[in-house]
């Protein structure tokens, strides 16, 4: 066991939120260790690296970084391409944070004696009754608690949460007044941070350079080259024109392929209609997209694969508790209970649109992060 010193290993991005979390720390009292983590990098870019470890000099602070490129790339990477290619629409940020960028702090934090560990997250953590919760963080709009709630106690019981109590323009007035004028001003990361653009091109470029490896693997070696062929013809098979029916069936236009759709999907579709339509469901085997009307996709039961929940009776059988799909504000109410197969089963109590298989609930209750896990299957 890990004495609690006031130790403490932070994960630093390079970006406004962990720099001040550093910073915040520092103030409290803590010694701080900083680690970045080698995920991916945009366009070969290491400018990341270089701010953390400019600002951990700055600050005079330990910092190390750990290349978890390999990992990241097979985890999380190929997880997202793998989702589409079965027409599910995949969580790589919830997976990334519950079973990647929080237990490798943890496994570090170990190996180097340290019992905390932070990150700059928007979100706080309270501890009752010997149970530690997330809760929901001061600025709301920028609230990350949705992509955390596969944490286990083990991890739960050792973070601090340094951003969780400050609104993001008091992190930048913060950093500013501290002298830190780059921190201060360096732009909010949007969305997947492998795939800031559109996940279609993203996609395409993947299949494309992995099939382009398979090739010049093949030049290497020729008695690779009949493995290289049906690669090839799984990603030109998979990714070929299909056909846009309707609920019955009825062909409706030509699509670009099935995992270039998302359920829920209005725009984009390239097809004009005189009436408004969006993806109800995506057939992988037959290469078919249902389009139907929005209250076509209409859902009030979902069940949940992979789960965790922090707590089992504040959470299974209460009508109050708030399920969240989405990240965004959207919230509504369900009761949940555990099915014979061992999935969650989430009743919603009013009906949910753009319901995914592959995408993530998260459920609240009391103000507290209750769990949540992955979608399977919705009615
Ligand atoms: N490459 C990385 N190495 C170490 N820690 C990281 C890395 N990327 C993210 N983190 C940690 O996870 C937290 C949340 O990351 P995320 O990318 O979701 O948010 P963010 O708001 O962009 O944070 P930041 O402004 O610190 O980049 C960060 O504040 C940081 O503590």
């Amino acid at each position: 066991m890990i004495e609690k010193n006031k130790r403490v290993l932070l994960g630093m991005s390079g970006g406004t939120d962990s720099s001040v979390a550093a910073m915040r720390l520092l103030e409290a009292g803590y010694e701080v260790i900083g680690v970045t983590f080698r995920f991916y990098e945009l366009n070969g870019s290491t400018e990341y690296l270089e701010d953390a470890r400019n600002l951990a000099e700055r600050l005079g602070i330990r910092h190390i970084t750990y290349d978890a490129r390999e990992i990241f790339a097979r985890q999380i990477i190929e997880y997202f391409v793998q989702e589409y290619l079965a027409g599910r629409t995949p969580v790589p940020c919830t997976l990334c944070n519950n079973y990647l960028k929080w237990p490798l702090l943890a496994k570090i934090a170990d190996e180097m004696g340290v019992f905390y560990i932070a990150t700059g997250h928007y979100a706080r953590n309270i501890r009752l009754n010997e149970t530690v919760y997330i809760t929901h963080a001061a600025d709301l709009d920028k609230d990350q608690t949705f992509f955390l709630w596969g944490l286990k106690q083990d991890i739960l019981n050792r973070m601090l949460l340094p951003m969780g109590d400050i609104t993001k323009v008091e992190a930048r007035a913060w950093a500013a007044e501290h002298g830190f004028r780059k921190v201060a001003t360096k732009k909010d990361s949007i969305g997947v941070c492998f795939c800031p653009m559109d996940y279609r091109t993203f996609l395409k470029d993947w299949l494309v350079r992995n099939g382009q490896t398979s090739v010049s693997n093949s030049e290497a070696s020729i008695n690779d080259s009949q493995t290289t062929d049906s690669d090839k013809q799984t990603w030109s098979d998979r990714i070929r024109r299909g056909r846009f029916i309707d609920e019955k069936g009825r062909f409706i236009a030509w699509h670009e392929g099935y995992p270039f759709y998302t359920i829920g999907q209005r725009r984009g579709l390239g097809i004009h209609l005189n009436r408004p339509v969006f993806v109800k469901e995506i057939d992988s085997e037959k290469n078919e997209v249902v389009l139907a009307s929005l209250s076509a996709l209409e859902k009030t039961e979902m069940w949940l694969k992979d789960w965790n929940l922090v707590n089992q009776e504040r959470t299974l059988g209460r009508a109050d508790i708030i399920v969240k799909i989405r990240y965004r504000k959207q919230e509504n109410h369900g009761t949940i209970t555990i099915t014979p197969d061992h999935l969650l089963h989430v009743q919603l109590h009013e009906p949910l649109t753009a319901v995914a298989p592959g995408q993530a609930a998260a459920f609240y209750g009391d103000g507290l992060l209750l769990g949540g896990g992955i979608i399977v299957n919705a009615r």
